[in-house]
């Protein structure tokens, strides 16, 4: 059996029982019943995923992926791709927006170079597992190969394995790459089924004229392509990239281990689309983020059946807002912990 195979045989359902006594304290908690809303859901996902009717506070990582796109050849974005290399150089610097986020948050930032097109130095920090230099131009024909795809999945199961062994018990995911919200909307339309114009949105600010030439690029490679939604993979080497797999690796493997995953942005949104089609089971293993700004987001996570925990205008990707969401993780957690129920206040329950 490959790595793959037994990660998605590993995905059980949550644990109904634990989750039951959970609502059953949560319910006896000073305040009317379900009044704490998204907070009392939070927790009560974490006691079915960790197993533990009343979690301690988890340790806290986030995995961030980077990769390149041959499609940025038809110019669907704006920036140039020196910027992917260059970007992965900030993270592990701490200047990006992630480094100081996953700062705010006390996580521990993991980068992975998972298909940049270019080498990048001999710097502590970067996790080095390049599959390839950059996907082929997915308007021309598939982004990467069958097993390409697969190999960049299993590289995203081990790095999560990884940092799981490391101690954590809560991953943010992450990812950086130009030209990447091209490869999400094609995958976003492949299982939508709605057109790319529906799904599409300027990236990192793409003008109107460059906007028409993006849809066109990725209605190209859908047709070029064909990809199958009966098959994952199939869509992911097709129309997809290194860093989706390898997020959709991370995701998968979070859920073989139960560990709580957060979902970010649009792109992370793309890889949570590809691991829900793997394993249906995965998804209740996700929390959502945020609603990014990229106006297909709302579509993936409506597809994902999950709900964003904030609504900030972000429109970054790199985690940002799946780092900013484990504070209100963190709080959903100790609301469970630290509040007392009625007995031990003396606070007189509904007549
Ligand atoms: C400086 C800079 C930092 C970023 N951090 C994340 N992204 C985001 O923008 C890219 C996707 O947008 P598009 O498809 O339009 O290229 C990804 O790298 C994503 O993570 C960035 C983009 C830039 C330019
Ligand atoms: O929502 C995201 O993740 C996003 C949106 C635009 C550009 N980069 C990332």
């Amino acid at each position: 059996m490959t790595k793959l195979e037994q990660t998605l045989q590993q995905i059980k359902p949550l644990d109904e029982e634990v989750m039951e006594k959970t609502q059953a304290r949560l319910d006896d908690l000073t305040k009317p019943v379900g009044s704490l809303g998204m907070l009392e859901n939070i927790a009560k996902q974490i006691a079915g995923i960790t197993g533990s009717v009343v979690p301690e506070l988890p340790k806290k990582a986030a995995i961030l992926m980077a990769g390149d796109h041959g499609i940025v050849k038809e110019g669907v974005a704006p920036f140039p791709q020196e910027v992917t290399p260059q970007m992965v150089l900030n993270f592990v610097n701490g200047g990006a927006a992630m480094s100081v986020l996953a700062r705010h948050e006390n996580a521990k930032l993991y980068v992975v170079d998972i298909g940049v097109a270019s080498d990048l130095p001999d710097v502590p920090n970067i996790i080095k597992r390049k599959v390839a230099y950059g996907t082929k131009n997915m308007a021309e024909g598939p982004a990467m190969t069958y097993e390409e795809a697969t190999q960049a999945v299993e590289v995203g199961i081990d790095i999560a394995e990884m940092v799981i062994r490391e101690g954590a018990g809560i991953i943010a995911i992450g990812e950086m790459g130009i030209g990447n919200t091209s490869p999400s909307s094609a995958i976003i339309a492949t299982y939508s089924n709605l057109p790319v114009k529906n799904v599409v949105g300027r990236g990192t600010g793409v003008d109107d004229e460059k906007l028409k030439i993006k849809i066109a690029a990725i209605e190209k490679a859908l047709t070029v392509n064909k990809p199958n939604p009966k098959n994952p993979l199939d869509v992911l080497s097709k129309v997809g990239g290194f860093e989706i797999a390898g997020l959709t690796g991370v995701i998968l493997a979070c859920a073989a281990n139960r560990v709580p995953v957060i979902i970010d942005g649009f792109i992370s949104g793309a890889a949570a689309v590809i691991a829900k089609e793997m394993s249906p089971l995965a998804v209740n293993y996700m929390l959502g983020s945020h609603l990014s700004e990229e106006p297909g987001h709302k579509i993936i996570l409506d597809f994902l059946g999950i709900k964003p925990i904030l609504m900030m205008n972000m429109r970054l990707g790199e985690g940002t807002g799946a780092a900013l969401a484990m504070n209100v993780i963190d709080a959903s957690l100790k609301i469970l912990k630290e509040m007392s129920t009625f007995s031990e206040a003396g606070v007189s329950n509904k007549l």
